[in-house]
């Protein structure tokens, strides 16, 4: 049986998974792509570290150069992270002529059009199935089973690590921190976690979701990003007792025909699917015109999961080098649309204020809402510490415009703070 070489850019969480699943299931793969896959080389950073994964007689350095001259390599595994190297390395490996699979969110979100020209030229595969969703096989869906249809809207929990740290301090009560670093030690968060927690992470999916679904390409700063870093305990088992779980939502759509993607703690009804879905694992809701709502679920992180979106790639590219068809571009849809202004999105908030317990703050806070078009469908006090009261309030519908404009008014009053808002969905 003739022979496929992978090159590994990477042997960490990710990394080890990819090499268990090609050793574990080697005749599968065989039987299904008429190849034998076979570790040729590995690049990792500090190649004289013990690892638990073993790789008798296939070479470990740290030099790229030994990747990209190695003849024997047709295609490469990137799962390495990083963005500025991770680029340079995938540019010299598709130059070279090698085919690329890569995890990596961070740098398909911001470099991969130039990554995408550079493979189609050199007429090269480029797949990045596990970049969203960890084992959830989101893009080749997208792409495959949903080409005909028109997709309205993509929403959902597209991060493991922030929805196993809600997760744990929802039902166990752990702390913010505990639970952070149990997320780290499962190989759940990034090796630097901010990107995670501060909804830059999810930021990044929703931009690839974004163009696989729409066609078109965003930029960082075109997605509103809030992180979990604030989200309280208290503001946790207050959305509970009221019949909403809060979970990090990222949601892409086309209003008007202007696009809004954004990423945030939201306020989800017990009643809705996405509230039950626990710890590392994500759900994607695609709403299209023909089909209606599918939600796709499963793990979103984590070393076998994300290694098994990995490995089907390189199956695609060892079939494709097999018929000899590579250098069509993962994902060809392309419709640009210009992004929708604050004021066309809009949602119900849920309002979390400290007010002092003085007479008139009701009031104020009415007027407030008032002045800036908005209104609530619920409010009420729901402690009371000392001089000032905790105010919980679910607004109606209000556009991201108005909400800025209530917390604008609040943010100069000297009686009341607002502590957190949030999206509700129903
Ligand atoms: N973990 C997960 O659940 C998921 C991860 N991803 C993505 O997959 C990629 C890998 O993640 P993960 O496996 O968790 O990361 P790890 O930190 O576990 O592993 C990173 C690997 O890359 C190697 N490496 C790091 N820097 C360099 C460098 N400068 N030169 C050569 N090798 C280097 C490390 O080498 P050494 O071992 O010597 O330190 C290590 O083997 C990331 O892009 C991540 O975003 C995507 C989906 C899910
Ligand atoms: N850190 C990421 C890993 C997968 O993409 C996450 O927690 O979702």
């Amino acid at each position: 049986m003739r022979e496929i070489g992978i090159g590994l850019l990477g042997l960490g969480t990710v990394g080890s998974g990819v090499v268990r699943l090609l050793q574990d299931n080697q005749a599968k793969i065989s039987s299904i792509t008429g190849r034998r896959l076979t570790i040729k080389r590995v690049i990792v950073r500090h190649p004289e570290k013990h690892r638990d994964t073993k790789l008798d007689g296939v070479p470990m350095t740290a030099n790229i150069e030994d990747m990209i001259q190695d003849p024997a390599v047709q295609i490469v595994v990137e799962v390495m992270g990083t963005i500025q190297l991770a680029e340079d390395y995938i540019k010299r490996l598709l130059q070279a002529g090698k085919h690329v699979v890569t995890a990596n969110k961070d740098l398909i979100a911001q470099k991969g059009g130039e990554l995408v020209d550079i493979a189609a030229k050199k007429q090269r595969d480029l797949m990045y199935e596990a970049s969203v969703a960890g084992g959830i096989p989101i893009l080749r869906t997208i792409v495959n089973s949903f080409a005909a249809d028109q997709i309205l809207e993509v929403s959902g929990i597209v991060n493991g690590t922030t929805n196993y740290i809600l997760t744990q301090m929802n039902q166990k009560k752990v702390s913010y921190a505990a639970a952070l670093k149990s997320a780290q030690d499962l190989g759940f968060a990034e090796s630097d976690p901010t990107n995670d927690v501060m909804g830059i992470d999810a930021a990044y999916k929703m931009i690839i979701l974004t163009q696989f679904a729409f066609g078109m390409s965003l930029k960082l700063e075109n997605v509103t990003v809030e992180g979990i870093d604030k989200v309280r305990l208290e503001d946790i088992q207050q959305a509970q007792s009221l019949g909403y779980t809060i979970k990090l939502i990222g949601d892409a759509k086309e209003i008007d025909g202007k696009a809004s993607v954004s990423v945030g703690p939201t306020l989800i009804a017990n009643s809705n699917p996405l509230a039950a879905v626990q710890n590392e694992n994500n759900a994607v809701v695609v709403k299209s015109a023909a089909v209606g709502n599918t939600m796709f679920y499963g793990p979103g992180a984590g070393e076998l999961p994300t290694a098994n979106s990995v490995v089907s790639d390189i199956i695609a590219v060892t079939k494709d080098i097999g018929i000899g068809i590579t250098g069509n571009t993962f994902n060809s849809y392309r419709h640009q649309v210009a992004i929708a202004p604050n004021s066309a999105v809009k949602s119900a908030y849920y309002l979390a204020l400290k007010v002092r317990d003085i007479p008139g703050q009701m009031l104020a806070l009415t007027r407030i809402m008032a002045e800036s078009k908005a209104s609530f469908r619920q409010i009420f006090q729901t402690s009371s510490d000392g001089d000032f009261a905790r105010v919980v309030m679910i607004t109606h519908e209000i556009s991201l415009a108005q909400l800025e404009k209530v917390q604008e008014k609040v943010a100069v009053l000297e009686n009341i703070e607002l502590i957190s808002s949030y999206r509700v969905l129903d």
